[in-house]
């Protein structure tokens, strides 16, 4: 499937509970969000088996992918799309062969030491984070503002997306910093209408 890094949009069950994670996806997705990932710290891989396969169901015919957080045997199982994989989650070249060539495989990455290993022949793309301090992931790193996200990006030998903290109004300050686009999770999920708060984030912040 296309790999569009545009608007990537990460799921959080908390956030979502209240209208529901597939309805929350549908309306990203039609405000604009081309990627999406399942991420879900506490589900077991049952239940995440399950919520990925009623949300390829929901992105049946969108053409937008959907990705798997950490989880190799989930997204093998599942038939997402592919998988997001940190620094700890793994060895890329063991989730390339069991996911096999046609999936989409991406990467954390918060430091140029870790830039400097990236495998970009078995890796599709890159997560540089954070831009900025967020509670969505507890145990982050030290945030890079957008001074260290460039040089991140200057280093990617593939294509990135910038996380952490991002708004909308961001959208424009982590493009020109060299990434395709932003990946988010509480600016869109966490918003009353998911469909208006990803459409702000694909005009630069602005809602016209
Ligand atoms: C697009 C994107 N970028 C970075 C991350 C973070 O991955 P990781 O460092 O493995 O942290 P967790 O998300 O697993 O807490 C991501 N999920 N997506
Ligand atoms: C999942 C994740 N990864 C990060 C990293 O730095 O790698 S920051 C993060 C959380 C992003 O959530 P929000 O958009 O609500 O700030
Ligand atoms: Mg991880």
């Amino acid at each position: 499937m296309r790999l569009d890094l545009s608007l990537y949009l990460v799921t959080d069950p908390r956030l979502c509970a209240e209208r529901g994670l597939v309805e929350t996806v549908v309306a990203a997705v039609r405000g604009g969000a081309t990627l999406v990932q399942l991420r879900d710290k506490h589900a077991s891989d049952g239940e995440m088996i399950d919520q990925a396969r009623r949300l390829k169901a929901a992105l049946a015919g969108s053409g937008v992918p959907l990705l798997i957080n950490d989880r190799l045997a989930v997204a093998v199982e599942s038939g997402a799309d592919g998988l997001h994989m940190g620094q700890d989650d793994g060895e890329v070249a063991a989730a390339r062969a069991a996911l096999g060539e046609g999936a989409i495989l991406g990467l954390s990455v918060q430091t140029l030491a870790q830039m400097a290993r990236v495998d970009a022949e078995r890796l599709d793309y890159l997560g540089l984070g954070p831009v900025f301090a967020t509670s969505s992931k507890h145990d982050h790193a030290e945030p890079l503002g957008f001074e260290g996200l460039a040089r991140l990006a200057a280093a990617s030998p593939l294509p990135a997306v910038a996380i952490g903290g991002l708004k909308a109004e961001h959208a424009d300050a982590v493009r020109q910093a060299g990434v395709l686009g932003p990946a988010v999770i509480s600016a869109i999920c966490g918003r009353p209408d998911p469909e208006a708060a990803a459409k702000a984030f694909a005009v630069g912040g602005r809602l016209d």
